[in-house]
């Protein structure tokens, strides 16, 4: 029995994404669960902060282990045109399989996004889910049977609407 609240508690402040351009990058392994993290975030971007639809760019790539490099591209390449980006999400599921494969990827994945984005200067909302079992992703997705599931996509869209506040130039 936890003694508190576990899970992020959103900001008070009622920022206004209706400028925001937001890149989602998510993967195309685990997708029934990639779709649903996807759906959480954009619909609470649009529906609780007024960020515009067609102002969410939405990319894929195969696995977890893309994310960085997809990141990065990405972000350059929006840096040559006009628009660019205030904030990514880069979205995935990585589920622990009997190998030390799943470590390797975590580990790799979670540096590499953190390095993208300190050296781009463009906020990336971690949102890679590390799961031991499939019940955890599904939970963590909004999906599966226990009452304690909650779509983190959620939060995620969340914090991407104040990083990007915050980093609008
Ligand atoms: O996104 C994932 N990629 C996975 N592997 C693929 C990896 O991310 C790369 O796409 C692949 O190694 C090619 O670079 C996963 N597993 O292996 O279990 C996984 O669970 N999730």
């Amino acid at each position: 029995m936890t003694s508190f609240t576990k899970g992020v508690v959103p900001s008070n402040e009622k920022y206004d994404g209706s400028s925001l351009r937001v890149l989602i990058v998510h993967t195309r392994w685990n997708y029934e669960i990639v779709e649903a993290l996807v759906r959480g975030a954009t619909e609470t971007m649009t529906s609780e902060y007024n960020v515009k639809a067609e102002n969410i760019s939405v990319q894929s790539v195969s696995g977890s282990y893309e994310l960085p490099f997809a990141a990065q591209s990405l972000i350059k390449a929006s840096k040559m045109g006009t628009q660019w980006f205030n904030v990514v999400i880069c979205i995935g599921v990585l589920i622990k399989g009997s190998t030390m494969h799943f470590e390797y990827i975590a580990e790799a994945v979670s540096q590499g996004i953190m390095k993208v984005s300190l050296d781009s200067g463009v906020p990336i909302v971690f949102g890679v889910l590390t799961c031991l079992d499939d019940e955890q992703a599904l939970e963590r997705a909004g999906l599966g049977n226990k009452e304690s599931k909650h779509n983190h996509g959620i939060d995620w869209g969340r914090c991407a609407v104040e990083m990007g506040v915050k980093n609008h130039k």
